[in-house]
């Protein structure tokens, strides 16, 4: 493997950005591929994977160099040397730079072989967080963080308003693009590659979306000619994909708390020809009354710990804390009691998040129904773990509003 100083150098610099300066990951790592424009699709993929896997291995390496916990301010000097660490043990070799000459490769190899006897450095997770998910999930946890600290599969949707997926996967085909189909409407990428640029999906004939979250807007079994809201649609992942399952045909109503994220979906619906959503802010109380008993559907895709798609977005576990998760629980609980009136009698309400937490999950179900008094009756529920499906963990219930 013979290493580029001038990548290294954007590795160091994202990672700076990262830790110090707090910016999300896939954020910083757009914006220094942006930036080089003249790199290949090699170096390219070289950066971005680097940075990523340096964030997800992040207390792991700290503890390989130094048997400390990842300090607040990194040097840039000892941000070299951790890749100097990076190196040695995904490619087995160092390269031959000063900033990594004083490491000692014996020494990095005993502190690893240390390192994955005890889960929480070898799976490279904050100790409280590992101590939450056994709490949580006694049996499946350990294989469940495992799986999260695996690169994920590129996913794609077809976008069924324009194409069918078997066409689309004939369409990449012509480009040099190798799928293998999934799911209803998805498609697995044999070999990671960046699609954005691709003339299909400027034509909007697929978005990138995981296995698992597809499978929200399935649950919600919408038909042609529907009404359904979508209360915290965000980018509008699912309701592009309610869009499609719908044949553009009724009403989805797309709520966010975010003007910059309903902008972002406006442009994504364009693309994909779904000209059956109607954006709305909610920027005051009366947003959300006036919509009281209109849906036959009702979305509650929440805020979450994000802790089912470790595999995307590793730094979520460096910026998550205790105090956090707890935050986010009560903001789940508030939006299950002050959107849930939005669906109409005899209407369905689905909740997910994409956490495999039970008390992001089935316990916060249960607490919205102890609180209803019969108003709401459970139809299902399943959390999907990523070491039982290989894909991000997500949970999905499906209530039925009987009174
Ligand atoms: C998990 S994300 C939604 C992802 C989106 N459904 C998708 O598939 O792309 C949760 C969304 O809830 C929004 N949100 C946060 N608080 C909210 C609230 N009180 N009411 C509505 N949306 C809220 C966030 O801005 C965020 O976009």
């Amino acid at each position: 493997m013979k290493f580029h100083h001038n990548l290294v150098t954007a590795i160091v610099h994202a990672l700076q950005a990262i830790f110090i300066e707090q910016q999300y990951a896939d954020k910083v790592i757009e914006r220094i591929l942006k930036s080089n424009p003249r790199w290949g699709a090699r170096d390219r993929a070289f950066v971005a994977e680097s940075t990523y896997n340096m964030v997800r291995w992040w207390r792991l390496l700290w503890f390989v160099l130094h048997e400390t916990k990842a300090p607040e301010q990194p040097t840039e000097a000892e941000l070299w040397q951790l890749f100097g660490v990076w190196a040695l043990h995904h490619h087995g070799t160092l390269p031959n730079w000063t900033e990594v000459a004083g490491l000692n490769p014996t020494q990095i190899h005993e502190r690893m072989n240390y390192a994955r006897g005890v889960r929480a450095l070898a799976e490279s997770i904050p100790d409280w967080l590992d101590a939450q998910g056994s709490r949580e999930l006694p049996e499946q946890w350990a294989s469940s963080l495992h799986a999260l600290n695996q690169q994920a599969e590129v996913v794609i949707r077809a976008n069924t308003l324009k194409i069918t997926r078997e066409a689309l996967a004939e369409h990449l085909q012509q480009q040099g693009i190798e799928t293998r189909p999934i799911a209803t409407d998805g498609l697995i990428l044999q070999k990671r590659q960046n699609l954005f640029k691709t003339q299909a999906f400027q034509d909007g004939l697929f978005e990138l979306q995981d296995t698992s979250s597809q499978q929200v807007a399935p649950a919600l079994t919408v038909s042609a000619g529907m009404r359904v809201i979508d209360a915290c649609a965000g980018g509008g992942g699912k309701t592009l994909h309610l869009a499609a399952l719908m044949q553009n045909k009724g009403k989805i109503i797309a709520l966010d708390v975010e003007a910059w994220k309903l902008k972002n979906l406006q442009t994504r619906a364009k693309r994909a020809g779904a000209h059956i959503i109607e954006s709305r802010l909610i920027d005051n109380r009366k947003v959300i009354k006036r919509l009281y008993d209109s849906a036959d559907r009702l979305l509650l895709d929440v805020p979450c710990s994000g802790l089912g798609v470790l595999r995307r977005n590793p730094d979520t576990k460096w910026k998550l804390s205790a105090e956090g998760l707890e935050l986010v629980r009560t903001h789940q609980q508030e939006i299950l009691q002050n959107y849930s009136p939005l669906c109409r009698q005899g209407g369905q309400l689905v909740y997910s998040t994409c956490s495999i937490l039970p008390s992001e999950n089935q316990q916060q179900i249960q607490t919205f129904l102890e609180s209803q008094a019969g108003r709401f009756q459970l139809l299902s529920e399943s959390t999907l773990f990523p070491d039982v499906t290989g894909f991000d963990g997500f949970y999905i219930a499906v209530l039925e509003r009987v009174g």
